[in-house]
């Protein structure tokens, strides 16, 4: 496998890939889009800051490609979407630079207050002028944080450090986290009112987009001063030079811009505008951490197994993957055995998750059943990524509901398949907790194994059927390993699971299919 490093990621961070024999890393130089194109389709996996902009034409020309890794916090240099399409994971790296990013606002923040970058400068030119840079106290002012995350948070708390009062605007975040950092949540206009200095914390998005617009400058305090070390384009910029200009902001202190590089912007001209070139995350300890957090992310995705900060698939603690990993295994057997038993168009799939299951997250659960279902049906990859997207593509109804009674079992996942030719029910349960089994077939109670292979073959309850079943498979020389019969009246129809030690032939199911009371034969393959 061949991994794809891109704008200078630290070579340090790198170890967890190194050590794997298998993978061969590359590392890349700064490359244009049709460059990238050009090269992308040799590998399994790529890394990336945010220099490179892995757009959907990069990503329809990657064929192997499996995983993005972002080693950093903003993925908004990879289109989500394409990867998503294609079934690309996308990976970041969120913790790593936290520190990074709140210690550099807090630079920015002294910086805006005691003037130092514009001191030094005059200084540096020969001026000795004490005059021009009479400061402000950060005591006591209020620092209004929008965005109240990891960086937020890290602000907030530091900015507390300096006896300012913290006040913040995050509409997904609870007031139990607010309170619990002792910051005041407000509405967007309270804190624009309030705040002595603004600091934003927040992804770019369609709704943070110009967010900090003349609309909003309008509504904030004489003299306010800005800090931006999120994303470039939350700031108007434009707007913000006006608002320079004409004296109601007093002063704002950029990391991030619209357009980067920036290095012709109006704003580098004024006096009480600070910048620098993107450097939130730029310290030799942030960039070892994102670049090890990602290479073993990367690692785990090309491995198969699951990944901690997975930025396009639902994610999940660690606590939680554990306890949820073995019915996730369960769920994707029991949409691989829906899958061999289908007759007809799929047209809508029902999951049912019973018991101690339905206090958990179920919708990985339900991603890891639909993959099951519908990898083995479809040409196209269809993988954890994209499975509910192809679902959803192809018209295929999804729904999942939960409820506490899971009959005689302490959890149970039931999944119902619907054709144009009928529906096929399937429940699968964890026996001991960590005993996957096969419950109830077409609601015929069995208890079967779901590993190996299976015949699957609904009769009428006679006697004579099951030693007939037995002889042709014997004569084709398949040893039959286990069998279990379910039935839910006598005479009425049942059930046959029989597990055998190879795959039965066609020939074979053909004759099956023709002795006296046998109403179908299925060969399933776990
Ligand atoms: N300058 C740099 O080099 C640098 C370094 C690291 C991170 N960043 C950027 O900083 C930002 C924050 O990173 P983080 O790790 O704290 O992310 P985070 O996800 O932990 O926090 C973001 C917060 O923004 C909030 N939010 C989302 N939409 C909002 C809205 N419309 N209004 C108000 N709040 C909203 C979320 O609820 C969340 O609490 C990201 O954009 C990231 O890319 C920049
Ligand atoms: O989102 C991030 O992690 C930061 O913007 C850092 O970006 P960089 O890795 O390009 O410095």
């Amino acid at each position: 496998m061949k991994v794809l490093v891109m704008d200078g990621v630290a070579e340090k961070g790198l170890a967890p890939l190194r050590q794997q024999p298998d993978i061969e890393v590359v590392i890349g130089n700064k490359m244009t889009e049709d460059e990238l194109v050009a090269v992308i389709g040799q590998y399994d996996g790529l890394i990336v800051r945010s220099a490179t902009k892995v757009t959907a034409r990069v990503i329809e020309a990657a064929t192997r490609l499996k995983v993005i890794g972002r080693a950093g916090v903003g993925v908004d240099n990879i289109d989500r979407n394409a990867a998503t399409n294609k079934g690309i994971l996308v990976v970041n790296a969120p913790d790593g630079n936290t520190i990074a990013a709140a210690e550099l606002t807090m630079a920015m923040m002294l910086s805006l207050a005691r003037k130092v970058p514009m001191a030094c400068s005059k200084l540096k030119s020969g001026c000795w002028d004490k005059k021009a840079f009479m400061g402000m106290e950060l005591r006591g002012k209020t620092l209004g944080v929008i965005g109240l995350g990891r960086i937020g948070s890290a602000v907030a708390k530091r900015a507390q450090a300096m006896e300012m009062h913290i006040v913040a605007y995050d509409p997904y975040i609870s007031e139990e986290h607010a309170q619990k950092m002792a910051v005041e949540l407000l509405s967007l206009d309270k804190v624009f009112e309030q705040a002595d200095i603004i600091t934003i914390h927040m992804p770019k998005t369609k709704e943070t987009y110009h967010m900090i617009n003349k609309e909003a400058l309008e509504k904030m305090k004489e003299g306010v001063r800005i800090i931006n070390c999120a994303r470039g384009g939350i700031v108007d910029e434009p707007a913000l030079y006006e608002y320079m200009v004409n004296g109601k902001v007093a002063g704002a202190a950029l990391d991030v811009f619209e357009v980067e590089p920036c290095t012709e912007n109006p704003l580098l001209q004024l006096e009480n505008f600070i910048a620098t070139p993107h450097l939130g995350a730029s310290t030799e300890e942030a960039q070892i951490n994102v670049a090890v957090d990602v290479a073993e992310e990367i690692v785990a995705a090309l491995r198969g197994d699951l990944v901690k900060n997975a930025v396009n698939i639902p994610s999940m603690s660690p606590k939680l993957l554990a306890k949820v990993r073995p019915f996730l295994d369960l769920a994707e057997k029991l949409g691989k055995f829906q899958a061999q038993m289908l007759n007809g168009r799929l047209e809508k799939v029902e999951v049912v998750y019973s018991g101690e299951l339905a206090r958990y997250d179920v919708n990985p659960i339900t991603t890891l059943l639909l993959k099951g279902l519908l990898d083995p049906i479809l040409q196209e990859n269809v993988n954890f990524v994209n499975a509910p997207v192809v679902a959803r593509n192809r018209g295929i109804t999804v729904v999942q509901t939960t409820t506490d009674n899971a009959e005689d079992y302490n959890n149970l996942i039931t999944v119902a398949v619907y054709t144009n030719n009928g529906k096929r029910l399937l429940s699968g349960a964890l026996f001991q907790g960590n005993d996957p089994r096969i419950v109830n077939i077409d609601g015929y109670r069995i208890n079967a194994a779901t590993s190996g292979h299976m015949l699957v073959v609904p009769h009428i309850d006679k006697p004579r059927i099951v030693g007939k079943v037995g002889t042709v498979v014997g004569d084709k020389d398949i040893n039959i390993a286990g069998m279990q019969v379910g039935r839910i009246e006598l005479g009425g129809k049942a059930i046959m699971v029989m597990m055998v030690d190879n795959i039965v032939p066609q020939c074979a199911m053909d004759e099956l299919a023709k002795i006296d009371g046998v109403l179908e034969v299925k060969m399933v393959s776990l």
